[in-house]
């Protein structure tokens, strides 16, 4: 089970810190803590140790840590440093542990031999890196709902629905003469209806929860001058894009993040959309129209006190994509607040000066983000690739249906192996190297 490689990293982010950790994993330890530390700490017990250097001189003095095989995070015997938290410093104790015949830990490599040695399955490594990079508090909880294996026994258990049925088909397949009522042809479409809803449960708190994780991109684009920074910075709460009443003063893409309801929100600012002569407003115009064509939602900003005409320039652009038009500077009107349902969409009425009706657009922006559920119920911090694993064991369960109809149990028993293969791939079970590699390779150092 252990790795015959020992693999080392710094734990901690780089930069400056109270404390610093090395991590060390692999059969090596032993005799590295034999080294570094003088002895093998007891597993498992925080010892203060000086760290030496090879001449015996003192590199630091902190605590270790050491985890006996096959209790630790990886499986592996794991040796903890932790020493202060300078770069210096903890570069000097990870190059002594290269010295000692470990070598430097590729990113999410601790995490990968954690999968490989069984502790945890692909959900949870994934998990792992979720909860590191999560953007918003409710992002990180459902992470680590993940990393707990909440979504992981859910489908574990419909793994194991699919696998007793397989041997149920199969046996019937070997054994003709043992059929029963449950090898009958109807009982086995019931069999697999129930699978077939259960997966789709699944997949619905799949779907509910992917938003968590990917967020949501919106654009905030409009004719220059209708106070698109303005809206960016009421939204996002401070002053980040440059505000002046000079036509075309944003030039560039600008980005925040933001969270609304615990789903991060990318907010990107774009240069008014205006023919141009300047070359670097050209770029920006174009830079604002590649942001429209990805956005998942688009602001459309007009000025309160233009003509329509003028507001409804590049409208027609955005044939096709998801957006509501907010109609700003209500203030230089006395116009209060509104969201109304007009021929061209949604308009909401707001001023980014006064904070006239951002409430509503806060709300409607909330409504957008959770059009596809959002709810807390049943609700996982999935992946695309899940989402994807999940719609191709739905399928071949589907067709298992129709199979268990009109075809025999040959065929039957051929979609639910194809099944049972395509959910394996959600925890790992099923899983190419090709696939773990892009993976883990996407993870931080020292994970
Ligand atoms: N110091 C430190 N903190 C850390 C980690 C770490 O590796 N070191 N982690 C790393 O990411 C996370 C915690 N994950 C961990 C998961 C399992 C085990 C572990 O020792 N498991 C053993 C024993 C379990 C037990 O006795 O209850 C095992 O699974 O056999 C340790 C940390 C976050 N905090």
């Amino acid at each position: 089970m252990a790795a015959a490689e020992t693999i080392a990293a710094v734990a901690t982010p780089a930069g400056v810190g109270g404390i610093g950790v090395v991590r060390i994993a692999g059969p090596a330890v032993g005799a590295i803590a034999r080294e570094i530390l003088g002895r093998v700490p007891e597993p498992r017990r925080a010892t203060a140790a000086e760290f030496r250097d090879m001449d015996g001189s003192p590199l630091d003095y902190g605590i270790a840590i050491f985890f006996q095989a096959p209790h630790s995070f990886t499986g592996d015997d794991i040796l903890e440093l932790h020493g202060h938290g300078g770069p210096v410093i903890l570069d000097a104790i990870l190059r002594r542990v290269v010295q000692l015949g470990a070598r430097i830990a590729r990113p999410g490599e601790f995490s990968q031999r954690a999968f490989l040695n069984g502790k945890i399955d692909l959900v949870q490594a994934e998990a792992i890196a979720d909860l590191i990079e999560a953007r918003t508090a409710k992002s990180a909880r459902l992470a680590v709902q993940m990393l707990r294996g909440d979504f992981s026994r859910r489908i574990e258990t419909l793994s194991e629905g699919i696998a007793e049925l397989r041997t149920l088909v199969e046996a019937n397949l070997d054994f003709p003469e043992d059929s029963t009522d449950r090898t009958d042809p109807a009982a086995i479409g019931g069999e697999i209806d129930s699978l077939l809803e259960k997966t789709t449960e699944i997949i619905a708190g799949a779907n509910n929860g992917r938003i968590y994780r990917e967020g949501l991109t919106l654009v905030v684009a409009g004719l220059p001058n209708a106070g698109k920074s303005s809206l960016m910075n009421a939204l996002a709460g401070d002053e980040i894009a440059i505000v002046t009443h000079v036509p075309g003063t944003t030039r560039d893409v600008l980005r925040e993040e933001i969270a609304i309801d615990g789903i991060p929100v990318r907010l990107i600012d774009t240069a008014g959309l205006r023919h141009s002569e300047d070359p670097v407003e050209q770029e920006g115009v174009r830079r604002a129209r590649r942001a429209v064509q990805q956005a998942d939602h688009v602001l459309w900003v007009v000025d309160a006190t233009a003509t329509e005409q003028e507001a409804d320039t590049y409208l027609g652009g955005l044939q096709g994509i998801q957006r509501t038009i907010v109609r700003n500077k209500l203030d230089l009107l006395r116009e209060s607040g509104y969201e109304r349902d007009t021929p061209r969409g949604i308009e909401i009425g707001i001023s980014a000066v006064t904070g006239e009706g951002l409430p509503i657009l806060r709300e409607h922006l909330k409504s957008l983000a959770t059009a596809g559920g959002g709810g807390e119920e049943g609700c996982f911090l999935t992946r695309r690739r899940h989402l994807d694993a999940l719609e191709r064991t739905h399928t071949a369960l589907h067709q298992a249906r129709a199979m268990a109809e009109v075809a025999g149990p040959e065929l039957v028993a051929e979609d639910l192996r194809t099944a049972h293969r395509e959910l394996g791939e959600v925890t790992g079970v099923f899983s190419s190297e090709d696939l773990l590699d892009r993976i883990f390779s996407s993870f931080c150092i020292g994970k």
